[in-house]
Order: C-alpha cells, then structure tokens, then sequence
C-alpha cells in the first residue's frame, strides 16, 4: 500500500471581523496576551504546522464610521509573534506584512530576527493589500497600481533573500525598479536562512508571483471543487519554474463546527451562523455593494429591489467588487431561486462553513481532500477568541491521527521548513531567486 499524503494543518489566530463571535459567552480580549497565550499552547498541543496571523493596516470604515461592528484593534503583527516565540517551542509562526507598504531590509531583518529567536519557526505571508485607503497611512501615500504592485513583491522578496543569503558575511548591492539597497545586512544567517515564505492573492498575477516565489499558499478555496481547480492550476504553474508538486503547499482557510451527530453539529451551524452574521452585520453587507444606506430595510425581508449606486464607496478598507451590478443581479437571482431574506443570503453567501459534523466526518473530508489532492491541508480557523480550536484539538486531530494522515509528535528541533516538509534551501545558494526553466542565466 502506498504511504498516505501526511495533511498540513496552520491554525489562524482569529481575526477582528465577524467570522469570530466576540459575544460569545467564552469570549476573551483580541489584545491581552493571554489570548495569545491560549490559543498557542491548544494549536501547539493540536500539533499545527504553524500559528497564523492574518494583519489590517488600517480600520475598516462603513458609511463613515468604523466598519468592525464588536471589536477594532490589534497589535502588531511581530510583535504578537515574537512574544509567542518565547512560549512555544515546535509551532511556526507565521505573519502577514505588506510587501506595498514596507522596506525589504527592514522586514527582511525583522524576519531573520524572529527565526533566530524561536530557532527557526518564522514564515512571512507576503501580501500586496488592496487598496489606497490603506496606503494613505503611509509615506508618499505608498499605494501602487495592480500590476506595479506584484512586481515590487518580486523584487521585495528576492532583495529580502538577497540579505538572508548574505547574513553578515557579504555585502549586498542591489539596483532595481523599485529599490536600490547597498550596504551589509547586521543579522546573521538565521537557522531556516530564508523563513518560509507564504502567499496570499487570487489573481493570475497573484498565482504566478506564488509559483515562482512562495513556499506556500493561504488560499479562499476550501470547498472540495474550487480546492482542486486552484490546486491543480497554481501547481500547473510550478514546472516552469523547475519546482516540484510538494515544494509549494497549498492551505485553504476553512471553518468548521463539531457536533455529537451529523443533527446537532447542523443545528449549532446555524446557531453559529446566526450570531457571525447579526442582522446589522447582513445590512452592512448588502449595503457594500449597494453603496447606499439600506438601514431601513428589514434584514428578514428580501433583497432591496433598487438598483446599486455606480461610484460610491460606502466600506472603505477590504476587496472591493468592480461590477456591483452583477453582483447585485447575481444576489437577487440567488435570493429568488432559494427564497432567502437578506440574513439568509448573506450567511449563504458569506457565512458557510466549510466542515459541518462530527468529529469522525470532519477528519474523513479532511483526509479525503488531501489523499485526492484537492489541498495539502487547510487553515483553520475557529468561530471564538481564545477557545475556538479547543474542541478542534480535542476531538479531531485525534481522528486524523488514527487515519494515519497526521503527526503524532513534533520532529524534535524541526524548522518550520521542516514542520511543512518542504524541500531543504541548499546553503549558500540562491536557488530561491527564480529564472524560468530554459531562459538565458
Ligand atoms: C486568502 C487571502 C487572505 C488575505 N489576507 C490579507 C491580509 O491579512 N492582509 C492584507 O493586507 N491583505 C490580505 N489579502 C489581500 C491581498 O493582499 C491582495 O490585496 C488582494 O487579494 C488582491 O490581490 P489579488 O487580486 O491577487 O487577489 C488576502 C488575500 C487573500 C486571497
């Protein structure tokens, strides 16, 4: 028989939206450590590959005011990882920082910092950010167009490896498009040499920046046909950049609710549902891609039946649809076809959940979408803040043990690199700056 794929497991520290229930009666703080505290022992007791952070530079505004209708704020991404590095031994930690918004040595040093202070558990999730409302924070008003955005990525991270490459044993001269850095690198080679370097971006552009630079992808698609379109297309990318299947992993973020029966687990769905998605939360939602105040509207009734404004940005600060229209079409279709009020169709729409059931369900579709290679794992990420990966650890990490898909300890002294069973950096090379395979060196 021949081996089973071993599933990659990355647990997402909650965010500040309403995926997480912040009414919940178990509900901690989003900024005091313990929080942290929690959530790192039970995902390092769960044996995840890595602790996930996703990062928001800015507040989300809606109809002029903050968006984030519990809670807004958080601390800053390094900062939450390094405190954890000193409370965990085995977990990666894993960040999201922009590479539109920030300097390549100034990361690049962080990064190489926080892999020598947890002995080689650091991952950057390098993301472009969307739009100029964030980049309004920043020096010159740092926001770029879409194109010019992936390609400062490219040249970020490879002038980033360029500087972990060199340690402090070499000077770095680099001239591009987008920087020019010259001088010594003060870090010294940190234990995994480059931290593992994670992507986060759906377009074609964003695939192919994955294909040539990242080690791993954190993905929309968990649902079992979209995951294996998305795998199959970003590891169709790989060949031409001389990689293998296995040198890029792909993790879809994925939710999840545990019942003691297929029934109870569909009934605290729609429970869970319920309370992510308040009946303020489906108004707000509509109203992105109306653009008009809709507050009179009854979250029980249907679908406003005006048309959406054209060019008015009610939410500023996350993706914003191109075509409301459409979208407005599209919603109205759905809404009609399965006679769903404006709560319903935004929990259909917004507040699936990826796993729905027992334990024993959860890990066979877990299993079965890595042995089919729809995915090689999946974030997960819990409806609560600290506890929301309790039961997860509990009850079906244990099964996934038992179907002999998943560790059953730390590898001693592992990296992150090795915790993902990546291919090893060969010392001193830097194979990870890419030219495509038959171009001229
Ligand atoms: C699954 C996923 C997670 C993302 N997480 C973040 C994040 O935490 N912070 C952020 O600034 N942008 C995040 N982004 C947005 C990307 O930075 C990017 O701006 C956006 O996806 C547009 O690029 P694209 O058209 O290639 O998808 C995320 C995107 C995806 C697909």
């Amino acid at each position: 028989m021949s081996e089973k794929r071993r599933i990659h497991l990355a647990a997402h520290i909650p965010g500040v939206n309403n995926t997480t229930i912040w009414s919940a009666p178990d509900a901690g703080s989003q900024i005091d450590f313990e929080s942290f505290e929690h959530f790192s022992a039970n995902a390092e007791k769960g044996l995840f590959d890595y602790l996930f952070l996703a990062e928001g530079l800015r507040l989300r505004e809606h109809k002029g005011r903050l968006h984030d209708l519990d809670v807004a704020g958080r601390p800053s991404t390094l900062a939450i990882l390094s405190a954890i590095a000193g409370i965990t031994d085995h977990i990666g930690l894993v960040g999201t920082l922009s590479s539109t918004f920030n300097e390549p040595f100034e990361l690049a040093k962080q990064l190489a910092s926080l892999d020598h202070l947890s002995g080689g558990r650091a991952g950057w999730n390098v993301v472009t950010s969307s739009d100029a409302f964030h980049g309004a924070n920043f020096r010159r008003g740092g926001y770029l167009d879409f194109a010019e955005r992936y390609e400062r990525a490219a040249e970020f991270v490879s002038v980033a490896k360029e500087l972990w490459n060199a340690g402090v044993d070499a000077p770095v001269s680099h001239h591009g498009k987008h920087f020019d850095v010259e001088g010594d690198f003060p870090v010294p080679v940190s234990p995994q040499r480059h931290p593992v370097v994670v992507q986060a971006g759906d377009s074609a552009d964003g695939r192919s920046f994955a294909a040539q630079h990242a080690e791993v992808i954190f993905s929309r698609h968990s649902e079992f046909d979209a995951a294996r379109a998305f795998y199959d297309d970003v590891k169709g990318r790989l060949g031409q950049w001389g990689r293998e299947e296995d040198s890029l992993k792909i993790l879809p973020a994925s939710t999840f609710v545990l019942g003691d029966t297929a029934a109870d687990a569909a009934e605290k769905a729609r429970e869970t549902a319920l309370a992510q998605v308040s009946p303020q939360t489906a108004i707000a939602f509509v109203e992105q891609i109306w653009g008009k105040d809709l507050s009179a509207y009854d979250p029980d009734g249907p679908l406003p039946d005006i048309e959406p404004a054209t060019d008015v940005t009610v939410t500023r600060g996350r993706v914003r649809h191109e075509n409301p229209a459409a979208v407005a079409k599209a919603w109205r279709e759905k809404a009609d076809a399965e006679k769903l009020s404006i709560r319903d169709l935004v929990i259909a729409l917004s507040g699936r959940h990826s796993f729905i059931g027992t334990a024993s369900q959860i890990a066979d579709e877990i299993d079965r979408a890595v042995q089919e290679r729809a995915t090689d794992g999946f974030v997960i990420v819990g409806a609560t803040n600290p506890h929301g990966l309790d039961d997860f650890v509990a009850e079906v990490i244990p099964e996934l043990q038992e179907r002999g898909s998943y560790r059953t300890s730390y590898d001693e002294g592992a990296t992150l690199r090795e915790n993902l069973d990546l291919p090893p950096l060969v010392p001193g090379s830097t194979s990870l700056v890419r030219t495509p395979v038959g171009a001229a060196q």
